[in-house]
């Protein structure tokens, strides 16, 4: 009974309750149904007619003129925990099996109530079996929670029940018509006759689900639980301690098995809408919360992302602008060849540079070349143009070394070559193939461009500085010798 424990607590619940039939268990022996004839010719004492209400699932019922349904499977144990004979006398109705066990003509029934009545021709055993009563209404009908809330509305109760008695009782105010059975009432709500049936639960939702009569709904408790018993009549209450001894032996497992193969019970709590709506109003709240930090954190992610762009292409941009300075600390804007500070970084201020080239080879050679008579070209022609002749003899220059050879605008219209790996000898080679080169190139508005050039080879351990001063010195005498032509020193 533990298991039913809970429902007499339950407040407010909507119940919804189906009961699987699985048929007679066929574990235990059954008691055995014989004709009346035959019931007659038992002699044996251990031999207990029994009537049962034919029509009571699960509780009990005769199905193809078996007992079945939770008393069978108790009477069953009973008969094997005792050295009891139960053999059925079957009936029509409940009210004809009571009328039976008044006559004599069955000695016993297998679970029914208490009550005072009833008390009149039968002794009942222990309380084996507990069942809460149901209201059951239609679904459009408010919760009624028992039988203090009907009010007006029609009541109706299975006659012969032990609620028939407890009705009168304690509710005699109340509007009752009686029906045959259970499914009788049950009928009469959902046809609209009646408001309201009283019945046991589980017979109840059994019947609603076997019917799926979809538009009832159990609306409250009825009455007290239904603590069910074995009545036997007076004449044979000498078996009592016999069938309460046995009663005793079934074990809880037995109980559970018994209550596990005849229900299938899912309670659905009566919704508290309050509840439901103040705990809903703060996960919406909790939600819209979330989605408005979501859409902030998404908001300040995409703002974030632009920034760190706009931060990268600044990165980007201010990487070219460094390396563009670089480029124009050391280029000269004007002929775009190195500069003098590129020229004094790399070869004069950087003394292992010309050490490290000496020693990879010895020969390094100075040509510093100047432009002859430039003023003259300027004054003639402008100084704008003076700068397209100096970009122009810059391309001859650049055209005429090799590759690892450097070439830097010194200033003004001058201009220094390092020739790397090469001797006195073929920088002069050098002087001579910038000579052609200019003979024989298109200068602007055709003006006619020479140098002269100053050349030294750095000798061995010699400051590049000195070098430098000694190329210069033998320019210095290219052009006091006339000019277009190249010195060494
Ligand atoms: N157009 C232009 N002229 C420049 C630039 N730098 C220097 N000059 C000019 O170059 C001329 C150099 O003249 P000088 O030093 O007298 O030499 P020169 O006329 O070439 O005569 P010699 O060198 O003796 O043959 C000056 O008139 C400077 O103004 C420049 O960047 N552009």
């Amino acid at each position: 009974m533990r298991e039913l424990s809970w429902l007499g607590s339950s407040k407010v619940l909507l119940i919804t309750l189906w009961i699987l039939i699985n048929g007679i268990d066929t574990k235990h022996a059954h008691a055995s149904v014989v004709d009346s004839q035959s019931i007659v010719n038992l002699k044996n004492s251990n031999v207990v007619r029994y009537c049962v209400d034919p029509d009571w699932l699960p509780y009990e019922a005769i199905v193809d003129g078996r007992h079945t349904g939770i008393s069978s499977d108790y009477l069953a144990l009973l008969a094997h925990y005792t050295n009891l004979t139960f053999v059925l006398v079957p009936t029509s109705s409940w009210r004809q099996s009571l009328e039976l066990l008044k006559q004599g003509e069955c000695e016993l029934t297998p679970i029914l109530n208490q009550t005072p009545k009833r008390d009149q021709y039968l002794s009942f055993s222990q309380v084996f079996f507990k069942s809460p009563n149901v209201l059951v209404s239609l679904k459009s009908q408010p919760f009624l929670q028992g039988f203090e809330n009907i009010g007006n509305r029609l009541l109706a109760i299975p006659k012969d029940y032990r609620l028939v008695e407890y009705v009168q009782r304690y509710y005699p105010s109340l509007n009752t018509i009686l029906t045959s059975n259970e499914r009788q009432g049950l009928e009469k709500v959902a046809n609209g006759e009646v408001d309201v049936f009283v019945g046991s639960m589980f017979s109840v939702n059994a019947y609603i689900q076997q019917q799926g009569l979809t538009s009832l709904k159990i609306a409250g408790w009825g009455g007290p639980e239904d603590e069910l018993r074995i009545g036997v009549i007076k004449a044979k209450k000498t078996l009592l301690p016999q069938i309460n001894a046995g009663l005793a032996k079934i074990t809880q497992a037995d109980h559970n098995a018994i209550y596990k193969k005849w229900h299938n019970i899912t309670v659905i709590e009566d919704i508290d809408y309050s509840v439901v709506i103040q705990v809903g109003t703060v996960l919406g709240m909790l939600i819209l919360f979330l989605l408005y930090r979501t859409i902030c954190v998404s908001k300040y992610n995409v703002h974030l992302e632009k920034n760190n762009k706009q931060l990268q292409q600044l990165h980007l941009e201010l990487e070219q602008k460094n390396s563009d300075l670089d480029f124009l600390a050391q280029h000269d804007p004007l002929t775009k060849l190195f500069n003098r500070q590129y020229f004094n970084q790399t070869f004069l201020d950087d003394p292992r540079q010309p050490q490290q080239n000496k020693q990879a080879n010895n020969n390094i050679s100075l040509v510093v070349i100047d432009i002859d008579f430039f003023k003259a070209i300027n004054d003639k022609h402008g100084h704008t143009v003076g700068d397209k002749i100096l970009v122009q003899v810059a391309q001859v220059l650049q055209a005429s070394v090799r590759d690892l050879d450097v070439v830097a605008r010194w200033g003004g219209e001058e201009f220094v070559v390092v020739c790397q790996h090469v001797a006195l000898h073929d920088a002069t080679e050098l002087c001579q193939r910038i000579t052609d080169e200019l003979t024989h190139f298109h200068f602007y508005n055709n003006i006619k461009v020479t140098c002269s050039y100053g050349i030294a080879l750095l000798k061995d351990n010699e400051p590049i500085q000195a070098c430098f001063e000694r190329a210069d010195g033998a320019l210095f005498k290219a052009k006091q010798s006339g000019r277009n032509q190249y010195c060494s020193a």
